[in-house]
């Protein structure tokens, strides 16, 4: 089994691409920011990063979820900005978590955030979220400054050409 988690700033179009990736693939999509508890959801509204404390149950929560899942392949949209979250993802997922980093310039993810509709993240979380998110050495970097249906397909061209290990 594989979780293909597309990961990336706030902004970065993971909600986006990944839904459109599991429509492509007629796979499950699940998206992370609807596993926060209510606590996370105040913090990031008043524009506060997350902490690792906060994390780590949200983590666990989106874990269990794709745990109870029997689907060969699913897509997850989750930041997974630093190690310890893709850690936590690797060693509580039953599946292979395999990452794609969505890769965009920041002054596009601001002006991204500034025009999305109603969402509880805004453009003030994105310094915090720029400076918690590492190399991600271990993910597929994909340049995401054009247009979603390409990335979608791009990450499809991705998961044909290097199956699971
Ligand atoms: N490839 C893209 N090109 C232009 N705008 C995009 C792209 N992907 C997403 N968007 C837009 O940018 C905003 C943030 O996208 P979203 O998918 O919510 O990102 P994330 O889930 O990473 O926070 C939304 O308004 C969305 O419509
Ligand atoms: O889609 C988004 O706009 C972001 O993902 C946003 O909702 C937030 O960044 C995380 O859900 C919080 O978690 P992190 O602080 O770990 O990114």
């Amino acid at each position: 089994m594989t979780v293909i988690v597309v990961m990336g700033p706030s902004g970065s179009g993971k909600t986006t691409v990944g839904q459109m990736l599991a429509d492509r693939l007629e796979v499950p999509f699940y998206e992370g920011d609807d596993f926060h508890p209510p606590e996370n959801i105040a913090k990031i509204s008043r524009g506060e990063g997350l902490s690792a404390d906060d994390r780590r149950p949200w983590i666990s929560t989106i874990s269990k979820a794709l745990n109870a899942d029997a689907a060969p392949i699913s897509v997850l949209a989750c930041s997974a900005l630093n190690a310890v979250v893709r850690d936590q993802l690797c060693e509580e997922l039953r599946a292979e978590a395999r990452f794609v980093l969505l890769d965009v310039p920041p002054e596009e993810l601001l002006r991204r955030l500034q025009t999305r509709a109603a969402h509880f993240a805004g453009p003030d979380l994105l310094k915090s979220q720029l400076e918690a998110l590492d190399a991600a050495e271990e993910a597929y970097r994909l340049p995401a400054d054009r247009p979603a249906d390409q990335l979608a397909t791009a990450i499809a061209d991705w998961i044909q050409a290097a199956p699971s290990s």
